[in-house]
C-alpha cells in the first residue's frame, strides 16, 4: 500500500514514515522543510519537496505516485505562534488544506488520517475529555484544526471521502533514531532535556496560578510512538469518526520537571514566570472511543516517553544539525 505523508519531515510525521517503511508500506513525504528537516525522513522514502499552497504540485505528485491513502501532518501547529500570527494558521492550516481535500477527490483517494489536536476543546469543565465534549477552542491554532476538520466532513459527505481524525494530546517521547527538533523549540519536554545537557540555564515554568493542584498547568503526554500505532491501525482497519488520542493521565509542568530531574540525574534549574497567552489550565484525554472502535490504548507511560526523548536528545544534542 501506497501512502502519501504530508509533513513527513516533520517530529511526529518522520516517527511515521520510520514505522510505516519498518512495515513495509510505500511512503511518499510531501514536506517544504518550513519546520521538517530532510535528514529525518527515511531514505527509503520517496521526498516531494512542496508546500500544500502549491496545488499544481500536488496534484502532479498524486498523479504520478496514484498513493492509496494519505496521512496529513503538514501544518503549523504552536499555540503560542498563532496568539501572534494567526493568519499563518488560517492559511496554512485551512486554506492550503483544501488544495490537499481537491486532490483526493480528483485523484479517487478516500483515505484521509489527518491530525487533529485537543486544542479544539479550551478550557473543559470535564476531566477526562471525551470527544462528546463541546469543542471551543481557545487560539487560532485550535481553531484552524476545528476548520479543516468541519471541512473533511462536508467532503465526507458530498465526496465520499473516509476520513479518520485523530485529536492527539501533547505528544512526546522518541525512537532510537528520530526524535523532536523543532528549530525555535517551545515544547515543555525538549526544553527541559536542553536544560538538562546543558545548553539552556533554566527553563521557564508559565504561570503558577491555574486551578490546579501545584498551579502549573496540566497535560496529557502521549508517546509519539503510540499515536503513529494508531495511524497505522486506521490504514488496515476501515472505521471513519474523530478519536481522542492521548495518556488518560494528566501531569503538571512541576511533575515534568520533577521527573525529568530523577531520570536525566541532572538539577534542571526552574523558574516561575507569567502564564503563556493561549494556554488552558487542564487538557486530559479520555480515548475509550478509540479502545472501543479499534482497541487502541497506550503503552508508553510518562517515565519511558521522557526516559526515550532523553536518550535521543542525549545522542542528538544538536537535533539533525
Ligand atoms: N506535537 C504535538 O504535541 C501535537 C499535538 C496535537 C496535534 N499535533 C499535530 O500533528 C501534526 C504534526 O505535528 P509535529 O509536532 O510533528 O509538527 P512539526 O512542525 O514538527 O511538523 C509539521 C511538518 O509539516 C511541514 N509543513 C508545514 N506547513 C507545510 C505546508 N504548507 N506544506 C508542506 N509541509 C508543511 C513542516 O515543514 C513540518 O515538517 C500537526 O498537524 C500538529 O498540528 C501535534
Ligand atoms: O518552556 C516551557 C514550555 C511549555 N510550558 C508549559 O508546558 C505545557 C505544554 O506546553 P507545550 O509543550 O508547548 O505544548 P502545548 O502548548 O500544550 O502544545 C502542544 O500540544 C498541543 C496539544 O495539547 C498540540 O496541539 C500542539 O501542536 C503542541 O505544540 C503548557 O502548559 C506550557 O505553558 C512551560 O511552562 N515552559
Amino acid at each position: 500500500m501506497k501512502i502519501l505523508v504530508t509533513g513527513g519531515a516533520g517530529y511526529i510525521g518522520s516517527i511515521c514514515v520510520e514505522i510505516l517503511i519498518n512495515k513495509g508500506y510505500q511512503v511518499v513525504v510531501f514536506d517544504n522543510l518550513s519546520e521538517g528537516h530532510i535528514l529525518a525522513v527515511d531514505p527509503k522514502a520517496l521526498f516531494v519537496k512542496g508546500d500544500i499552497a502549491d496545488r499544481d504540485l500536488l496534484f502532479s505528485v498524486f498523479a504520478a505516485e496514484k498513493p492509496q491513502a494519505v496521512i496529513h501532518f503538514a501544518a503549523k501547529a504552536l499555540v503560542s505562534e498563532s496568539m501572534k500570527f494567526p493568519s499563518l494558521y488560517f492559511q496554512n492550516n485551512v486554506a492550503y488544506g483544501i488544495n490537499l481535500l481537491d486532490a483526493l477527490v480528483k485523484f479517487g483517494v478516500k483515505r484521509i488520517v489527518f491530525s487533529s489536536t485537543c486544542s479544539v476543546y479550551g478550557s473543559v469543565n470535564r476531566i477526562p475529555i471525551d470527544e462528546n465534549v463541546s469543542v471551543r477552542p481557545e487560539n487560532p491554532y485550535g481553531e484552524s484544526k476545528l476548520l479543516f476538520e468541519k471541512m473533511l466532513e462536508w467532503y465526507r459527505k458530498i465526496h465520499g471521502i473516509r476520513p479518520v481524525i485523530f485529536r492527539y494530546f501533547n505528544a512526546a517521547g522518541a525512537t532510537g533514531s528520530h526524535g523532536e527538533h523543532h528549530r525555535m523549540e517551545t515544547h515543555l519536554i525538549p526544553r527541559i532535556l536542553q536544560v538538562a545537557l546543558g545548553l539552556e540555564p533554566k527553563i521557564e515554568i508559565y504561570g503558577h496560578d491555574y486551578p490546579t493542584d501545584d498551579g502549573t498547568a496540566v497535560r496529557d503526554y502521549i508517546h509519539v510512538v503510540d499515536l503513529v500505532e494508531a495511524h497505522i491501525k486506521a490504514l488496515e482497519i476501515p472505521f471513519e469518526g474523530v478519536y481522542n488520542l492521548g495518556n488518560a493521565k494528566g501531569y503538571s509542568v512541576l511533575q515534568i520537571i520533577e521527573l525529568s530531574r530523577n531520570i536525566t540525574s541532572r538539577p534542571i534549574p526552574a523558574v516561575f514566570t507569567s502564564r503563556r497567552a493561549g494556554d488552558p489550565p487542564i487538557l486530559v484525554a479520555d480515548f475509550s472511543k478509540a479502545f472501543k472502535t479499534f482497541g487502541w490504548k497506550p503503552k508508553n507511560d510518562m517515565s519511558s516517553i521522557i526516559h526515550s526523548a532523553w536518550l535521543w536528545h542525549k545522542s542528538h544534542p544538536q537535533g539533525y544539525g
